[in-house]
């Protein structure tokens, strides 16, 4: 029986993963999750799957969530609250899908009770891929991709040899302003970005993947999953999102994995792995119907983001960090209408220019470049 922490329960990934244990009783359990601000949904979730433990983002929220909630449920709050959910005594996977790096430590003290981790929450890996790597080695911990070019890596490379990989190809969608030029993006909205040409996902994740950033914070997270130097990860566009990434080898043969857009796919492999279940209501991939795939080369200076990521990746230690923390503020900033989209990327440059890099940074110094970094680029913002 996969017993289950769900971090991020509320999110796109994390109802999705819920339609998949609603769906597998017989093998899955929900033990604890956690939710942010969507207290109506979130009340919802608990009174059908049960779980022993809920965290909330606050203390008010904890207050209102509390009394209307069956005795049994314990409700805990904020980043303690997160870590409670992640190490629970009677989960055995905790499935992390909250968004942002708020994701990071309990990752890390999931690790350290021997939980098996299956990822989604791609900062966790961005920001400090070399500690939470070499815990899980420690603690011979698997760590299952559930970011969907990562799970199709991870399925190519089954049984495959490392030192056989010739390069890792992740394919890109190019996001909501593909067949945009760059000074057509000067005036585009939050509304215009949020239309996503093939995903329904968050918004942060899907402004990402607009400017390429997204893109980039997956190269970072594939460079820490598959031990691989950036100089054998490529990014390619592929507006069709069919396949979802590829391997080439040493003898030039190409292995890919292909499959409709739908994440119940990648999340569900991740929980049954070593395992493949029916997944009934998803809609089976035909290529007759879809009759053509495309493919193209990135330009780098149309998306700058990916460019900088690929450089803060290469710089290493505690840069990547402050990249994600420059992006992630610059993102809220940007869906709450107080920067341009633009200026997205010009946030992110900025920070990325100031700060001075340390070289395999403890915990403490990623938490530190992140915190500084958010300040920095909010009051930019100003
Ligand atoms: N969506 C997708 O298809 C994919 C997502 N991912 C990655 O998975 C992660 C989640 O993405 P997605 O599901 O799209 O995101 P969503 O924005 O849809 O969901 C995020 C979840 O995290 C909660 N949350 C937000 N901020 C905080 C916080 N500060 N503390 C605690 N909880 C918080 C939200 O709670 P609430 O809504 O209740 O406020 C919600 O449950 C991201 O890292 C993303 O990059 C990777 C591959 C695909
Ligand atoms: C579904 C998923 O895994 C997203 O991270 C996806 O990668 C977004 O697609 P693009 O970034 O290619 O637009
Ligand atoms: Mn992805």
């Amino acid at each position: 029986m996969k017993k289950i922490s769900l971090l991020g329960a509320t999110g796109s990934i994390g109802t999705q993963t819920l339609d998949v244990i609603r769906a597998n009783q017989d093998s899955m359990k929900l033990v604890a999750m956690s939710i942010g601000q969507n207290i109506g949904l979130g009340e919802q979730m608990i009174r059908e799957f049960k779980p022993k433990l809920v965290s909330v983002l606050s203390k008010d929220a904890r207050d209102e969530l509390f009394p209307v909630l069956p005795p049994e449920t314990k409700v805990v709050f904020g980043e303690e609250g997160l870590i409670e959910v992640a190490t629970h005594p009677d989960a055995n996977l905790l499935l992390n899908s909250v968004v942002g790096s708020v994701g990071l430590k309990p990752t890390l003290a999931a690790i350290e009770c021997s939980k098996t981790i299956a990822i989604a929450n791609k900062e966790t890996l961005v920001t400090a891929g070399h500690i939470v790597m070499k815990a899980a080695a420690e603690k011979g911990v698997s760590i299952l991709p559930v970011d969907s070019e990562h799970s199709a890596i991870f399925q190519c490379l089954n049984g495959e040899k490392k030192s056989e990989i010739a390069k890792i190809i992740l394919t890109a969608s190019g996001g909501s302003f593909r067949d945009k030029m760059r000074d057509e993006l000067k005036n585009v909205t939050v509304a215009e970005a949020l239309d996503h040409p093939n995903w329904s996902m968050g918004a942060k994740l899907t402004v990402d993947s607009a400017t390429m950033m997204n893109k980039g914070l997956e190269v970072i997270e594939a460079h820490w999953l598959f031990q691989l130097p950036y100089s054998q990860i490529d990014v390619i566009l592929h507006r069709e999102s069919v396949i979802h990434s590829m391997v080439e080898f040493k003898d030039t043969s190409v292995i890919a994995q292909l499959g409709t857009p739908d994440m119940k796919i990648p999340i569900q492999y991740a929980l049954t792995y070593p395992d493949r279940l029916e997944l009934p209501r998803t809609k089976r991939l035909n290529l007759s119907e879809i009759g053509s795939l495309h493919f193209a080369e990135i330009d780098y200076e149309r998306y700058r983001c990916l460019k900088m990521a690929f450089q803060a990746g290469k710089i290493g230690g505690t840069m990547p960090a402050v990249l994600n923390a420059a992006n992630e503020e610059a993102v809220a900033a940007f869906l709450s209408n107080h920067i341009s989209f633009l200026e997205i990327e010009t946030l992110v440059e900025k920070a990325m220019e100031r700060h001075v890099t340390i070289n395999d940074p403890p915990l403490e110094a990623i938490l530190d470049a992140d915190n500084e970094t958010r300040n920095a680029v909010k009051k930019l913002i100003q």
